[in-house]
């Protein structure tokens, strides 16, 4: 395992909630610094509550946690994390009559920034930064579906919060905007810590120094993106037909067929990637030895 920086930006210990008969999460710890951390898993893993547990929107039944060094079991504690916050959710809330400026300017306002001339040059400073100073006039409604998720990140971004949370921001977009979204979020991870949840392994792979796998409310993986590719090392080989014994097997356009998991002796190995290593944690037998060795609290 990589060495994290100490202390961590932010940090959690135990974190479980329960819905009903679900744990959303259970017994979740983590470590983050700063830079891009990316949070995959499958749906339901618990991506969005541990996001909305850290951003102090629910909170957990049990465990602590700390965003750089405020704890939100205090008072006092929960409003310097949310001053340290910034948070695209899964659906962005925004008034589709609001104009990019208005709609940025409101969650200034809600950011306590009262200063109001002040507020509007960081309203400026972030649509720039975004790349949408020459629409912020628009209003959300005329725009594309990935000029407003740079809204919402341009919001998130307003006041220069410590800790940004981003759920799932590339979902929807064409690879064009996803690329552009791509180099918006690294360069917001520069010297900031950035959790990103996403189901996008590619999001992971050019992105991210470190990840967390999540699968049925608990961390199944937390590392580097090299250490879980890794995971598919020896894993991965190809064929000329399916290989009935693979976990999963396609053939691909050159017309071979990739096999993922348990090869035959004299197997053609071919190069992991980080969505094998990805699958391959969440297989059952893996995840039972991920968790017992590979998680770090
Ligand atoms: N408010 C709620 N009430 C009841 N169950 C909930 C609630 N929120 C989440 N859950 C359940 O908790 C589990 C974790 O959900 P969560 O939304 O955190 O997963 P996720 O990894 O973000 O999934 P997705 O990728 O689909 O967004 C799921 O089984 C979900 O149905």
């Amino acid at each position: 395992m990589t060495d994290l920086p100490t202390p961590p930006t932010v940090s959690a210990a135990g974190l479980t909630l329960r819905y009903g008969s679900t744990a959303a999460l259970d017994d979740v710890s983590l470590r983050l610094g700063a830079g891009v951390t990316g949070l995959l898993g499958p749906n339901g893993a618990g991506k969005t509550t541990l996001l909305r547990v850290l951003a102090t929107a629910v909170p957990a039944d049990r465990g602590a946690f700390t965003v750089l060094g405020h704890d939100p079991n205090t008072t006092a504690g929960r409003q310097n994390v949310r001053r340290a916050l910034g948070y695209l959710p899964q659906t962005p809330g925004f008034h589709p009559d609001f104009t990019a400026f208005a709609f940025v300017d409101y969650v200034a306002i809600l950011k306590e920034m009262t200063n109001r001339a002040a507020r509007h040059r960081e309203v400026r400073r972030v649509l720039d930064e975004v790349g949408l100073g020459d629409v912020r006039g628009k209003r959300i409604r005329r725009l594309s579906g990935g000029m407003r998720q740079r809204v919402a990140l341009a919001a998130a971004l307003v006041g220069g919060p410590g800790f940004l949370v981003l759920d799932e921001p590339t979902v929807g977009l064409d690879p064009e905007q996803r690329m552009r979204f791509r180099e918006l979020i690294a360069s917001a991870g520069e010297g900031r810590t950035v959790l990103l949840s996403t189901h996008q392994t590619e999001d992971v792979a050019m992105l991210c120094h470190r990840v967390i796998v999540m699968a049925g409310g608990v961390v199944r993986f937390e590392g580097t993106p090299a250490e879980l590719t890794a995971r598919a090392d020896g894993r991965v080989w190809s064929s000329t037909e399916r290989d009935p014994g693979a976990r999963a097997g396609w053939r691909t356009g050159t017309g071979s067929f990739r096999n993922v998991g348990d090869p035959p002796e004299g197997a053609t190995l071919v190069e992991p990637t980080l969505e094998d290593g990805y699958l391959l944690t969440l297989d059952a037998s893996d995840a039972a030895s991920a968790s017992s060795s590979e998680v770090t609290a």
